[in-house]
């Protein structure tokens, strides 16, 4: 016996030294590259890769259904209607949502991060982590409020490195036009090149110092590149139209009254810039010198003069779209406490009848899509308690509430779920190029998100908010109705019930 042994421990060091040596193998890559390769089963709440979801409301292109969506390998497989129909051997993988309603993901096509550079305003991790709260699958990232601004390949690979493994949501990327890469095409051609989705650009100064305004003429150079590339060029259409601007802040009224900052960021501001404007959209028609261009006026509140001049452009086949944001079809300059700064962003929020004829512009589908504008600072910018107006930060806070928020309020003006996810997803994914995006259809992303329309509730401290400062939004403290319940990023279950995955599996879409 003892011999045996003395024959067959030599064989079992060489065997055990075999396997510590392959685990420490193992162990070593998993150190080295802990953030590559993540365990699949950390991307979702969800163990399956293969199942159904049903509900009596699922919103499609169709219309909605009541029945089930298969969902595999992260994409919609098949869509079927007529409730508890679906595959009978597959019960033990149907998630069954009941009345709750099954809609795609949002696409918030008008996010700032502000990471690199900025990560105390908000940065990759909160910020996702508060659209999977908010069902937004999908957002695409502003070129400003980071640091650097993203106005070239290199500052686009900043990004990209930034966000590794903290995605939650997918997340695409906007590039910035200002007056250096507009006179230098081919930086710009170097940005898109490197798979920004479109660019940027402000007409008034943008409040960030390396992210300069553009005049229309740095506009013009930058769509003729644009048109080649069919991607859109998104404008911060205001112009200043006097001297009084929000700096010079001698006779122009008590600094904590709302009225003050209204009036110091007229509609005329944005007439201006949309006049501009549509100088040259005129060009982007069929047959037009900057065919293939596309314009996208971004946060419009005016919705008066300016609205009424991209109505016009459009009629005449110009390439132009628009958006307006939660902020300014919840809000109106009468009910902001003086003070608040919470409610301070530009364009400003304007009177109440101004908020009905943007409703009404949504409704009739003059306003082509919704978008948040997140923009949140630190508090101490923010001046909540001097309640400056004048020198406070402008930016709302408000990504994970994109969804109760406009059906809360535009519920009351008759906005149905079908015009909801139309606003909210198929036309920002059609916008954006985000082709396997935006609607509940076989083929498509499983990007979806699941609420329940009825159910209201409090943003109160215990309400669970993942935005880096909840005390900055101006929506806390407010009854909304829409609770999101679980949402799903190409089929990984990445919120359910206040609770995130385990690992940030969102990838970054990049434009080819
Ligand atoms: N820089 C930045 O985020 N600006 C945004 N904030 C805001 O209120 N309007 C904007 O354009
Ligand atoms: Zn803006
Ligand atoms: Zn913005």
């Amino acid at each position: 016996m003892e011999h045996v042994l003395w024959r067959v421990l030599p064989l079992l060091t060489i065997l055990v030294s075999f396997g510590v040596f392959f685990y420490l193998q193992d162990s070593y890559k998993a150190q080295l590259y802990p953030l590559i390769k993540l365990p699949e089963d950390k991307c979702s709440l969800l163990p399956h890769s293969h199942f159904w979801i049903s509900s009596k409301r699922i919103v499609t292109p169709q219309g909605i259904i009541s029945g089930s969506v298969e969902i595999n390998e992260g994409k919609i497989a098949s869509v079927i209607e007529g409730y508890g129909k679906q595959g009978k051997s597959m019960q033990e993988e149907v998630i069954d949502y009941g009345d709750a309603v099954v809609m795609p993901g949002l696409i918030d096509v008008h996010v700032h991060l502000d990471e690199p550079g900025r990560t105390e305003w908000e940065g990759f991790d909160t910020g996702t982590r508060a659209a999977a709260a908010g069902g937004v699958t999908t957002v695409v990232d502003m070129p400003l409020n980071n640091h650097p601004t993203t106005v070239s390949k290199e500052t686009l690979e900043l990004k990209l490195e930034a966000a590794e493994n903290k995605i939650y949501v997918d997340v695409g990327f906007w590039g910035g036009l200002i007056p250096e890469n507009a006179l230098n095409t081919s930086i710009l051609e170097g940005l898109l090149s490197a798979g920004v989705l479109g660019v940027k650009s402000f007409m008034c100064p943008s409040g960030i110092n390396d992210f300069p305004m553009t005049t229309i003429d740095h506009i013009k150079e930058g769509l003729s590149v644009l048109a080649k590339y069919r991607r859109p060029l998104l404008v911060h259409a205001e112009i200043q139209q006097d001297s009084k601007n929000h700096l010079e802040l001698n006779d122009i009224g008590d600094p904590r009254a709302y009225l003050t900052y209204l009036n110091t960021r007229p509609p005329s501001w944005e007439e201006a810039a949309i006049t501009e404007l549509v100088g040259v959209t005129k060009d982007t028609r069929i047959g037009g010198p900057l065919e293939g261009a596309h314009v996208h006026i971004v946060h419009l509140s005016d919705s008066r003069a300016s609205l009424d001049l991209i109505k016009e452009a459009k009629g005449h086949g110009d390439s132009l779209s628009v958006e307006t944001c939660s902020h300014y079809l919840a809000f109106s300059s009468e009910e902001i406490p003086n003070g608040d700064t919470r409610f301070k962003c530009s364009p400003p929020i304007r009177d109440a009848f101004n908020k009905e004829k943007l409703w009404e512009a949504v409704l009739e589908g003059h306003i082509d899509l919704l978008s948040s504008d997140h923009s949140p600072t630190v508090p101490e910018l923010k001046l909540l308690e001097e309640g400056d107006f004048l020198r406070a930060w402008g930016g709302i806070s408000s990504l994970q509430f994109d969804l109760p928020v406009t059906w809360s309020h535009g519920k009351k003006y008759g906005v149905t779920l079908e015009q909801l996810s139309l606003l909210w997803s198929k036309k920002p994914a059609t916008f954006a190029g985000l082709e396997s995006k935006g609607a509940i259809a076989v083929g498509n992303h499983a990007d979806v998100v699941v609420w329940q329309p009825e159910q209201e509730f409090d943003l109160d401290d215990d309400y669970p908010v993942f935005l880096k400062h909840p005390s900055l939004s101006a929506y806390m403290g407010r009854r909304l109705s829409g609770k999101v319940l679980d949402t799903f990023v190409r089929g990984n279950l990445v919120f359910k019930d206040g609770k995130h995955a385990p690992a940030a599996c969102g990838v970054p879409i990049l434009a080819k």
